[in-house]
């Protein structure tokens, strides 16, 4: 049925109004349909032009923001039989697959048959043994009342088999050539399974290059996160970052209550009043080099520690000055963990790199390969970061390349 689905809507694609100018619209999440009247994409003027990827971030956009809200429900009522355990020993939740069954299905309807390619976490193999049955039941019911709230869906429900299916379009190799999306559906599983931090994580690579990116954070306040999360704040929580390149970032409420608002970099040059952030999980992040490096820095306040893309969200409206990341001897990352939190910062106004100061190269498939480390600054503060993270390492006799 699923196959059907995508089938019959593919000439949504070609009724997109490509002909509108990016000076005179962009997108908004709403309940209006689109001119098939089955789409849920409606336009409003813009407050940034997108360039030629408006159409892309209106689609990734709706997508996160459907993922978003089977997340929100799973974390609110999350019970210890909804999560197991990954052979590589990570938790994983029903809204993970959920997750990503939700961003495949809601992107490749939108494109014609044979040009989705998605590289994602998730795989279905564990759904489709007699152990994952009741996981995948329970995956598909989610996914089916997530469509269901949105009025502009008029769809038939999913089967369980378009739900393993929609898992596995996932399952791109990504590269430089064509264009690939990248989905991370719960960035921060641990934060996630915590109630605390994590993020939907959706990145689109052209010929190698991330060139839009959208998060959604449910729990992040909208205001700073400068001094930590606030505890019983009335701020509202939940933020959508979006950026796409040439175009900017902006962030904007993940409910779609109010407008998008264009966000930049800290533009701190003193490394004394500079706040930096890092994973909330030590074994993610050499929580102890890190801390070498803020010395070596002459940081003072202490670290913000949070889940997923989060930081790099907060980081791009300036709550925090530096990301660092440098995880344990042997570990490989994915260019799903940081594909749309890097186009969120470099659009801010901001630069990743690594401890070699080369931008991360996302056209090599699902890995990252790079030297040591992961950073995140403002262009004037990364020399003198670079030089301390360069000197701390070094001491630290951290292996090339691992
Ligand atoms: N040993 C390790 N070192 C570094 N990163 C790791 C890790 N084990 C898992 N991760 C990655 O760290 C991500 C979470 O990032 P953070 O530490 O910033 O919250 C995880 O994403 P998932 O939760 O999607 O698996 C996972 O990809
Ligand atoms: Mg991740």
């Amino acid at each position: 049925m699923l196959k059907e689905v995508v089938h019959r809507s593919h000439h949504l694609w070609q009724c997109f109004p490509r002909h509108l100018h990016c000076h005179d619209w962009s997108p908004v999440n709403s309940k209006a349909r689109s001119r098939s009247g089955r789409g849920s994409v409606s336009w409003r003027k813009p407050l940034f032009c997108m360039a030629s990827y408006h159409r892309d971030v209106v689609l990734a956009t709706n997508a996160v923001r459907l993922a978003s809200r089977l997340c929100q429900t799973v974390q609110r009522g999350l019970l210890t039989q909804e999560t197991q355990t990954k052979s590589d020993k990570s938790p994983v939740t029903v809204a993970d697959y959920g997750s990503q069954a939700l961003v495949n299905w809601s992107l490749a309807r939108e494109f014609p048959p044979g040009t989705f390619s998605m590289v994602a976490e998730e795989g279905s193999e564990d759904l489709r043994t007699e152990a994952g049955a009741p996981m995948l039941e329970r995956i598909t019911q989610l996914v089916n009342d997530a469509i269901a709230s949105d009025a502009a869906l008029d769809v038939a429900p999913l089967s369980k088999e378009d739900v393993l299916e929609a898992i596995d379009w996932g399952n791109s190799e990504g590269g430089s050539n064509g264009r690939h999306w990248v989905l991370d559906p719960i960035d921060g599983t641990r934060g996630f399974v915590r109630g605390d931090q994590y993020a939907i994580a959706l990145g689109l690579l052209d010929n190698g290059k991330v060139v839009a990116g959208v998060l959604g954070c449910p729990n992040l306040p909208m205001g700073s996160i400068a001094n930590g999360i606030p505890a019983n704040s009335s701020e509202p929580v939940g933020c959508l970052f979006v950026a796409s390149l040439g175009a900017g970032t902006t962030v904007e409420p993940l409910d779609g209550s109010g407008e998008p608002k264009r966000v930049h970099v800290s533009d701190v040059e003193d490394t004394a009043i500079a706040t930096f952030c890092e994973s909330y999980e030590s074994a993610h992040t050499m929580q102890d080099l890190t801390a070498n490096i803020a010395g070596t820095l002459g940081v003072k306040a202490p670290p913000v520690r949070i889940d997923s893309q989060a930081k790099y969200g907060a980081m791009a409206r300036g709550d925090a000055v530096i990301y660092l990341r440098f995880p344990h001897f042997g570990y490989r990352e994915k260019i799903w963990d940081h594909a749309a939190g890097a186009i969120v910062i470099t659009e801010a106004g901001g630069e990743v790199f690594d401890a070699a100061g080369e931008p991360l190269d996302f056209s090599r498939g699902r890995w990252l390969d790079l030297d040591t480390g992961i950073i995140a600054t403002n262009k004037e503060l990364k020399p003198v970061v670079l030089s301390a993270v360069q000197k701390c390492v070094k001491d630290l006799k951290i292996p090339a390349k691992h």
